[in-house]
């Protein structure tokens, strides 16, 4: 993730200064030099790091903290602060009738985005269609066309046809009854004179009311040129950063985001059509500083629940919080955790677990925690109806059996009934707790010890 190594630095210099009202020259040096270290070494270009830990330092040492504030949170609040001013609005991108071009080098991700962003916007009602320019690259018809499936958008591209503006002309015909026309450009090893000349006719025959240009974000301070060069050709409006899964720098492309004068529009977090989120300052920030990031959180698990196979009156989760609680439930959960994607990107979205706690974990939890849950499945899965609906009453010969059944061991099934006991017993505490108010309170507590009860408190997973 983007300076993600801001966020786990940062975190501990920070609770250094627990329990202080007052900030000392020395703190704020020594944060400020910490956020100069991390932002250097994630290729942030440096007059961007010196502009912002300049007013970072300023703004700690010159304003008066509210009463009562801790010396803590008044500086996380300017970094935060800081940190979004530097990235500035996200691209503004209207649910509206819109024709987007995809501008980029090669292997940047730009296919894959035009697919994911076009997956997005259908997410949003409207109706999408990409259409692919890229002439150059052997396969890039097919993929395109592939993952435009996997999208269920339309899609136009002519591989008979090797005049890219040509295909562009004919694309923005034969789309004609989508709303969101995404045209994606070919790329190149460097950015050659022709790529240019093309992608400039493209431009003139699209008339796109936004370009963005598709950065890997492990590109480094090359992004510097190659942002100039297309805002001068094209006219640079937004960023999208692919491959944020895959690297802990991301500088460059905040380098080409100020360099453009522009915003970063998408973030690309895989190499699935869904792993994709609309940029959000706040909330990207917030997760970077281990503040947790309830919107993307929310948006998740709105997803994540309408991927799940759930029959209205199979499975209410409301019902499981008045009355029984049974491994059915647990199954239906853990679909829906899949269904979120990768634990340790959630787990930063939650306020008080991002960081602090994924950080004591040892790296390969996450991963075990994954094939935890999928060695859960196959047990259920040769589980009697009865069995699930009451796992109290499983005993030994029954363990046996499972196991043999579904290829695991009896250790697996023991587990599992032992997770599941651990995790009725919290949500019989859920139950016990009425009032908003009282969640509430629980909810700050937890986010003040940065996770408190430990995993427990999220259940088993
Ligand atoms: N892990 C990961 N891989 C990505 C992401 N976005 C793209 N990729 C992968 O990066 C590679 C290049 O992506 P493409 O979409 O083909 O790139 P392109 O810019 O269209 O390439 P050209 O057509 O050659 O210009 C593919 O293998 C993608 O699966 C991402 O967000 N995460």
């Amino acid at each position: 993730m983007v300076l993600d190594d801001l966020g786990s630095s940062l975190r501990d210099t920070l609770d250094k200064l627990r329990g202080k009202s007052r900030l000392s020259e020395e703190d704020v040096e020594e944060i400020v030099k910490e956020i100069q270290r991390s932002l250097l070494s994630a290729d942030v270009d440096v007059s961007l790091v010196m502009e912002l830990s300049d007013s970072i330092k300023e703004r700690a040492l010159e304003e008066e903290p509210p009463a009562g504030t801790p010396a803590r949170d008044f500086v996380l609040r300017i970094v935060y602060e800081e940190l979004v001013g530097l990235i500035g609005e996200s691209t503004e991108l209207p649910l509206e009738e819109q024709t987007i071009l995809l501008a980029g080098l090669q292997g940047s991700g730009k296919t894959t985005s035009a697919a994911k962003m076009a997956w997005w916007f259908s997410t949003k009602g409207l109706r999408p269609a990409v259409i692919q320019t890229d002439t150059f690259r052997p396969g890039a018809y097919d993929q395109a066309k592939e993952m435009a499936s996997r999208a269920e958008v339309d899609f136009y591209g002519n591989p008979d046809n090797d005049d890219p503006v040509d295909i562009a002309r004919e694309g923005l015909e034969e789309t004609s009854e989508a709303d969101v026309h995404i045209v994606d450009t070919a790329g190149r090893h460097a950015l050659e004179d022709d790529l240019i000349d093309e992608i400039e006719e493209i431009e003139a025959v699209a008339d796109p009311d936004t370009s963005l240009l598709v950065l890997d974000a492990a590109i480094g301070q090359g992004a510097k040129d190659q942002a100039k060069q297309f805002d001068e050709s094209v006219g640079i409006d937004g960023v999208v950063i692919t491959k944020l899964d895959g690297t802990a720098k991301g500088g460059g492309a905040l380098t080409a985001v100020d360099q453009t004068d522009s915003s970063i529009a998408f973030l690309g977090t895989g190499e699935e059509v869904q792993d994709v989120e609309r940029f959000e300052p706040d909330g990207f920030i917030s997760r970077l500083l281990g503040m947790g990031d309830l919107g993307q959180l929310a948006e998740r698990v709105e997803r994540a629940m309408a991927q799940t196979d759930i029959e209205e009156d199979d499975w209410d989760p409301e019902d499981m919080l008045k009355g029984n609680f049974t491994l059915n439930d647990m199954q239906k959960q853990m679909e829906a955790m899949n269904n979120m994607g990768p634990l340790d990107q959630v787990m930063d979205m939650i306020p008080g677990f991002g960081g602090g706690i994924k950080d004591q974990l040892p790296d390969d939890a996450m991963d075990v925690t994954q094939d935890r849950m999928q060695t859960f499945s196959v047990v259920m899965d040769s589980m009697t109806d009865a069995e699930k609906e009451y796992p109290k009453a499983v005993g030994a010969s029954q363990v046996e059996r499972i196991a043999r059944g579904s290829g695991t061991s009896e250790d697996d099934v023991r587990e599992l009934l032992q997770q599941y006991k651990m995790m009725e017993k919290t949500i019989k505490q859920f139950q016990g707790m009425g009032s908003d108010q009282e969640m509430q309170r629980m909810m700050k507590q937890m986010q003040q010890q940065g996770g408190g009860g430990g995993m427990g408190g999220m259940g088993p997973f």
